[in-house]
């Protein structure tokens, strides 16, 4: 058959190298004395993209032979960053790669840097869908993810005077290897319009618009290319091209404005985070994905089974997020008024293959849309959810539970359509992604549904791909792991506790040491780099890298950093540690406070790096347009990892779990994952500290006097007293006391009520890296400790509880 077999293909950097020129000249059409590095990385990217292609038909063909239930994950973001360096590593042909580019004097990492993000997410929500799919590839799960080709992904930030600006990002303005074009995979979506019903129970839908939506598939190659996925990302496309008439008659813009109209639902991603921007355009995103995702699997399930009634036991699809949860009722339309089955049988079939996944429980991230605008740009799927609505509340009301019924209602106050609600009923399984985040859904946004459904909700704590965020983007200690313990942590990230047992030993923690000091070092270079700022990279690397949140608390973080400049100028003859604090993170352009914590970190980082009295005890480096790609180089550099949002509000974090298994100590709050990589890595490995979620709970109920803790605490006093009279701003003194009155004011986010058992906690951390033997065992116990936190545990949970699928 068509497909060379793989051994033939040859991954001898020979077999590489003839590969490359062929490409460079037949695909690119450069010849070596004329390529650019950008065609070098180009060619290269089609010889890799061909081997992955091999092990990717194979694995699709075997899917497709042996009818194996498929999982469908629908998420509005994958955050995938880079591919080329992803693929290469899991083929693992480095060394050939490498030996066939020193031919010509090429170094791979040249060729990688050439390839840009695809930032076609915000953060957690965005990444963690990226991290699943490279699990379910390598756990040999057939499995499709669906999601938008946006043209415009997360905006690219610079600082101008310290102030956020963004800029549109264009990561297909250089080409992009590894994606297929799939011209025959196109569907139309309807929007607006009127529904009729013909008396014979067949409604019509008579849309005022309509779209096509063309695939577009991205391979994802799981550990040893033994299995391959598919990423198919759906882009907008008009239905009418250009109206010739109105061009012919000069009305250029006009004539094609149906064409733009078409084209910009798949523009741009939403750069919102946390609070729904509800917008039209929005909605017809959301909607525009999940009717394509869900047209094109029935499309592929029906190529397999002929009976529609059976596809809960070969489909199950996890719905990320309530952005896709207008699948409840687009598959409720498809299998009525397509399929022709009765709404009961119908909205059995959906129950038994949909399941959602919570991701916050921060009241204005629940997506809620007001009845009208749904209505007019989705009245069938309107009329739907009156149904869906009315039927549940006639079962509830059946059982006689106490349960308030406008709590578990769709339609809230009768003028907003709850997307967390309507996703939950349609739902055979919801989950949280960490153990305290699911323990707060049931007891807050889901406290009624958990008390009809008590099974129903389930918990599916988060991990991270060990392959991208230790693997790829840490050689030095995945060389010293690999001398050390081997190779099965790659595949098996439990398997790292096999480092515990050389915590102490002197010539692994010697190497461990040397590797972080390795990654140290090129940080400081691309912080000299950025920032034209030299940091001595035996100071201790203090990381908080997020998107910017009051709930994420940067802001106390930069009064930490303020009190310990003021300290060192106090008694600058103290032997102080040696700090660099390393920020990194976007602030949604709407959301102001976000931007002003930002620009204040920059106005300290002014001040404290100028600062002769402080020197190199204190340094402060804000990384402009923190993204995939700056996450891996920060993470393996990193000393100490802030996480210190206010208990209860972070659902789980990521980004503690990457930072743990590349060394760093965790300095945070008992809130999401946090408590568990604690639990794993024992309390002397940790810096806990803080309010826990139920002394939170507590002060929301009898409340909290901010002024009060202020006044009754110098340091942090002495710290708002510095900012307000314009110690960081005296170009602009008052510009931040909007920050300031805040917590004088309200303090929602508790930043007082948790600064001084931070700031002693932080004199702890001075203390313990002071120990450099100690604090390097402690790092080992973290990395040998936390493989628990691999995604390929929590989706073998997700395939167990959630899905029915096995998993290798
Ligand atoms: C509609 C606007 C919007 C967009 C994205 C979101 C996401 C749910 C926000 C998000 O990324 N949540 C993060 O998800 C991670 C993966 O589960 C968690 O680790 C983080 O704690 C959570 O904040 C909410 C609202």
């Amino acid at each position: 058959n068509a497909m060379k077999n793989w051994d033939d293909r040859g991954t001898t950097a020979e077999a590489i190298r003839a590969g490359m020129i062929d490409k460079l000249v037949y695909s690119v059409g450069k010849d070596p004395e004329h390529a650019t590095l950008q065609d070098w990385s180009t060619a290269l990217g089609l010889v890799v993209r061909d081997h992955v292609v091999d092990h990717w038909f194979r694995a699709s063909h075997r899917s497709h032979e042996e009818k194996k239930k498929r999982v469908y994950y629908l998420s509005m973001e994958f955050l995938i960053g880079r591919l080329f360096n992803d693929a290469i590593a899991n083929l693992q042909i480095e060394p050939a790669v490498q030996e066939a580019l020193s031919t010509y004097g090429l170094e791979l990492r040249d060729l990688l840097d050439q390839e840009s993000d695809a930032a076609l997410g915000n953060g957690g929500l965005g990444r963690l869908a990226a991290c699943f799919l490279d699990s379910m590839s390598r756990l040999e799960i057939p499995a499709f993810g669906y999601g938008i080709r946006y043209e415009h992904g997360l905006f690219r930030q610079r600082f101008h005077d310290g102030w956020q600006i963004e800029e549109a990002e264009d990561w297909l303005v250089s080409g992009h290897v590894w994606e297929f074009e799939r011209l025959e995979a196109r569907y139309t979506i309807k929007f607006g319009g009127h529904i009729s019903f013909d008396g014979q129970g067949n409604t019509k839908w008579h849309a005022e618009e309509t779209v096509f939506a063309m695939a577009y598939d991205t391979p994802i190659t799981g550990w040893q290319g033994k299995h391959v996925n598919t990423l198919r990302l759906w882009s907008s496309r008009p239905t009418e091209i250009l109206d010739l008439r109105r061009f012919n008659s000069g009305d250029y813009l006009n004539a094609a404005e149906k064409m733009i109209r078409a084209e910009t639902i798949s523009r741009v991603l939403y750069p919102d985070d946390t609070t729904p921007e509800g917008k039209e355009l929005r909605l017809k995103q959301e909607y525009f994905f999940t009717s394509a995702s869900l047209q094109d699997l029935i499309r592929r399930y029906l190529t397999e089974h002929d009976d529609i009634r059976h596809l809960p036991d070969f489909v199950s699809i996890q719905m990320n997020d309530t952005h896709p949860a207008i699948a409840v009722a687009e598959l409720m339309r498809l299998l009525t008024d397509e399929h022709r089955l009765s709404f009961v049988d119908a909205f059995d079939i959906v129950q038994k293959t949909l399941s959602y996944t919570n991701h916050t429980l921060l009241p204005e991230a629940l997506e809620r849309w007001h009845v009208g605008l749904f209505r007019k740009v989705l009245p069938r799927h309107m009329q739907i959810i009156e149904w869906i609505d009315f039927h549940h509340l006639a079962e509830v009301q059946s059982r006689n539970l106490a349960v308030s019924l406008e709590d578990v209602r769709i339609i809230g106050h009768g003028s907003e359509v709850r997307m967390g609600n309507l996703a939950f009923i349609g739902s055979k399984k919801v989950n949280g992604v960490s153990a305290l985040h699911t323990e707060l859904m049931k007891q807050t946004v889901f406290a009624e549904f958990h008390r009809l459904y008590p099974d129903r909700i389930v918990n599916e704590t988060n991990g991270i791909t060990p392959r991208r965020w230790l693997y790829e983007c840490n050689p030095p200690l995945r060389k010293l792991l690999m001398e050390t313990i081997g190779t099965d942590w790659i595949a098996n990230l439990e398997k790292i506790d096999a480092a515990a047992a050389f915590a102490t030993d002197a010539s692994f923690k010697e190497k461990f040491a040397a590797a972080k000091h390795a990654n140290k070092i090129r940080l400081a270079g691309v912080i000299e780099k950025k920032l034209g700022l030299r940091v001595d990279p035996t100071a201790l690397f203090d990381v908080q890298i997020k998107r910017i949140h009051e709930y994420k608390r940067q802001f106390l973080n930069i009064l930490e950093t303020i009190a310990l400049y003021q300290a060192i100028r106090r008694s600058p003859a103290n032997d102080w540690t040696p700090r660099v604090k390393i920020f990194g993170g976007k602030a949604a352009p709407g959301y102001h406070v976000a931007k002003q914590i930002i620009k204040l970190a920059n106005d300290v980082a002014k001040i404290v790096n100028s600062d002769p009295v402080v020197g190199d005890r204190l340094k402060v480096a804000f990384l402009p347009n923190y993204n995939v790609s700056l996450a891996e180089v920060i993470i393996p550099a990193a000393d100490l990892s802030e996480q210190i949002s206010t208990a209860g509000m972070e659902a789980s974090g990521t980004g503690n779990m990457k930072l743990a298994l590349n060394g760093a100590l965790t300095i945070g709050t008992l809130d999401g994952a946090n408590v568990e990589i604690g639990e794993r890595v024992g309390p002397e490995n940790i810096y806990i500290f803080g309010l826990t979620s139920e002394d939170v709970a507590e002060i929301r109920v009898k409340g909290y006097d901010s002024r009060a803790t202020i006044e009754g605490d110098p340091v942090l006093s002495d710290v708002l007293r510095a900012i307000a009279e314009g110690d960081f701003s005296p170009d602009d003194p008052s510009r931040y006391h909007d920050l300031t009155d805040i917590l004088y004011n309200s303090d929602y986010f508790l930043v007082t009520a948790d600064f001084q058992s931070y700031f002693q906690r932080q004199r702890d951390v001075d203390h313990g890296f002071r120990d450099t033997s100690r604090w390097t065992e402690r790092a080992i116990l973290n990395t040998a400790n936390v493989g628990w936190f691999s995604s390929d545990r929590t989706i073998r949970g997700y395939a167990a509880d959630i899905w029915n699928v096995p998993s290798v």
